[in-house]
């Protein structure tokens, strides 16, 4: 279960602008088509989006051509093992005075997912092993032992961070260098690197505006070649402007060194670009969410997300408070016990040393489903492939006994914990009992909600006819009906769904291992295995989709495309990898078909999504290489 739950912390500040002036070109803040990208203008005008349509669709022409280059300059970055660019990346954004919130950052044109925002170098970074963040004491030791040496530019930019309140960064409207650009004053001859920073709190600076990752996302693996992963930790200008929203219109993550945000929804001309400030707690229901920003950057939030869910009602919101906490406690424990209980029947299983080696991949799957799948964007194309490839048909030649083990022992590979079947199902009726309650709160939401009742609809033929239980109705309320992911407005059902996350996933969860425990004990038909099996697929595909509607984009989403499509390999006769073949097909042993199963392209297309929304458009080999590095890491995540 640990590695179910990655942490990832972070920290903010604001930043005042009161005292910039237009250079930024010294700053290095050169980019291609940047002058029209962080125009920073200070508003004259009480409203934050001031520009004129001139102005943008100047700035949207001179922008789109650079932002091209810009993603192919990415995209060397990640793919080509070449250095970061040497001037930062800026889109057509501009920091606006935003009411109730200070600065945040507005787009000058309309956005589409996977549309590049910014890659900036930082102005201080720190790396440590993966899992080990450098602790935030340490940034604040290297950021003044680094001061005397930083550039001019880097000083100023620290120098101006917010260090805790948000009415110093309010553009005067009275500015008259409102046209300036963002950071773009060097600091005065006079001031001297000493003098300067005894004008600066180290600390605050960092606590309000490090951002920092325990774990290194998959563009920054490919591009190292497969040396140690790493954390780190640092402070990066312009994208300290974001403001939060618990279901943001960005992503940001780090490679190598550098921030990279991109857009993940379709975001109008003149929107504000929001991130969240979250992590994992964006999968928590509305308090808990609002407690934490409130206690760790100072801002009762107002979001659409927070403002819908806000009007649940209130039987509802209590139950999804209390669904929260018993995933994280109760249910994460009996998890936890059935992890160990499992371990050691695996290890009694696997006490005669059977010979899976024998089992291991041998290639060749590519070539047949190379080709056959349709990507989500076109980005998808080749998702499959690449995800299929250096396997083959799983299965053949196996008896049920040595197919039972492997079949166990996948699962000790991919969760730590394989089958204990009396306490899995005991496990299974206290979470049926968790689904039933959603279940039958969202059904009296659902009666008041048009979107919802379409959904209804679908979970009715999804079921072909037959009764779900609840667990598969409440992992079934999430279905693709609901989230057609165009950067609508949330509804009251998604928001429910969305704190109600961990439940779907121990949904999937469960099912998994029951599947594999149908398998495993032999004493349950393959029925029950392969209705376990669609249980655990429904569920994973509504995580996948509360996901898409909350935070797309995510690495969290990749990985659930990936183990969607790995299932999905598996199921049709082919295995990734690790990932081998189970009963079924062995007791049906399946050629590779030229034409990839339905579920193979679909899972193909919300990986190729998923990718396309946190990644930008990835072509051929790129994507090919994202997509292996993407199933491998998500292997490690589970
Ligand atoms: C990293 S800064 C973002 C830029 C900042 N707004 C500024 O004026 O420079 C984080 C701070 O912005 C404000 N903020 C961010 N998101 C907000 C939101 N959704 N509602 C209100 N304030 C927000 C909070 O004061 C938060 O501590």
């Amino acid at each position: 279960m640990q590695g179910l739950i990655r942490t990832v912390i972070k920290a903010w500040a604001f930043l005042p602008y009161h005292e910039l002036t237009n250079q930024s070109r010294k700053l290095g803040v050169t980019s291609w088509g940047l002058s029209a990208a962080i125009a920073t203008k200070r508003s004259t005008s009480k409203h934050p989006f001031s520009s004129s349509t001139a102005e943008t669709n100047e700035s949207l022409q001179s922008n789109d051509d650079s932002l091209s280059k810009a993603d192919e300059a990415c995209a060397e970055l990640y793919f080509t093992g070449g250095t970061a660019p040497a001037t930062d990346i800026l889109g057509s954004i501009s920091v606006r005075n935003i009411e109730g919130k200070g600065l945040g950052l507005v787009t000058h044109r309309e956005m589409r997912p996977g549309d590049l925002v910014m890659a900036v170098q930082p102005v201080a970074i720190l790396h440590g092993p993966q899992d080990a963040m450098p602790p935030p004491d340490a940034l604040v030791e290297h950021l003044k032992a680094s001061w005397p040496t930083m550039t001019p530019q880097h000083r100023a930019i620290v120098r101006q961070m917010f260090v805790g309140s948000t009415t110093s960064s309010i553009i005067p409207e009275s500015d008259p260098k409102q046209s300036t650009d963002h950071y773009a004053q060097a600091e005065p001859p006079s001031l001297t690197a000493a003098s300067a920073a005894a004008a600066v709190d180290f600390h605050a600076v960092v606590s309000y505006n490090a951002y920092g990752d325990a774990y290194e996302d998959l563009p920054s693996l490919i591009l190292r070649g497969g040396g140690p992963p790493r954390s780190h930790v640092g402070i990066w200008p312009h994208f300290s402007n974001l403001n939060h929203a618990c279901a943001p219109n960005c992503v940001h993550y780090v490679v190598d060194s550098v921030m990279v945000v991109r857009a993940v929804q379709h975001i109008a001309q003149g929107s504000e670009l929001l991130i969240s400030y979250l992590g994992r707690e964006d999968l928590a229901p509305r308090q808990v969410r609002q407690a934490a920003l409130q206690s760790r950057y100072g801002f009762a939030c107002d979001c659409a997300r927070c403002r819908t869910e806000a009007e649940l009602p209130e039987e509802l919101e209590a139950l999804l408070e209390e669904l929260y906490d018993t995933t994280r406690h109760e249910l994460a424990l009996r998890f936890e016990h059935l992890a160990s209980a499992a371990a050691a029947e695996a290890e009694r299983l696997d006490g005669g040393g059977a010979p899976y080696d024998k089992y291991d991949d041998g290639g060749g799957a590519e070539d047949t489903v190379e080709g056959c799948v349709d990507g989500a964007g076109g980005s998808a194309s080749g998702t499959a492939a690449a995800a299929g490839s250096g396997s083959r048909p799983a299965g053949s030649g196996l008896t049920a006994a040595e197919v039972a083990k492997r079949s166990l022992r996948n699962q000790a590979d991919g969760f730590g914990a394989p089958i204990a079947g009396s306490r899995l199902s005991s496990l299974g009726q206290r979470l049926e009992e968790c689904a039933r309650r959603l279940h039958l709160a969202l059904q009296d939401l659902h009666e008041d909600d048009e979107v919802c009742g379409d959904v209804q609809a679908s979970n009715v033929q999804a079921g072909g006819g037959q009764q779900l239980t609840s667990a598969e109705a409440a992992a079934g309320v999430a279905s693709p009906a609901a989230v057609t992911g165009s950067g609508r407005q949330l509804t009251r059902v998604q928001t429910a769904q969305a704190a109600a996350y961990q439940l779907l996933e121990l949904l999937h969860l469960h099912a998994e291992l029951a599947a594999a425990a149908a398998v495993g004990t032999g004493d349950v038909t393959i029925a029950v295995g392969t209705r376990a099996k669609a249980t655990a697929a429904g569920a994973l595909q509504a995580c996948w989709h509360v996901l898409d509607a909350i935070s797309r984009g995510s690495e969290l989403q990749v990985f659930q495309a990936c183990k969607l499509l790995s299932d999905a390999l598996q199921a049709s006769g082919y295995s990734s990898s690790s990932k081998r073949g189970d009963a079924n097909t062995a007791r049906r042993p399946q050629s590779p078909s030229l034409a990839p199963q339905p579920e193979v392209r679909e899972a193909a297309a919300l990986l190729g999504q998923s990718l396309l929304a946190r990644y930008g458009p990835l072509r051929g080999q790129q994507l090919t290489k994202m997509t292996q590095a993407a199933i491998r890491a998500s292997r490690g995540f589970f």
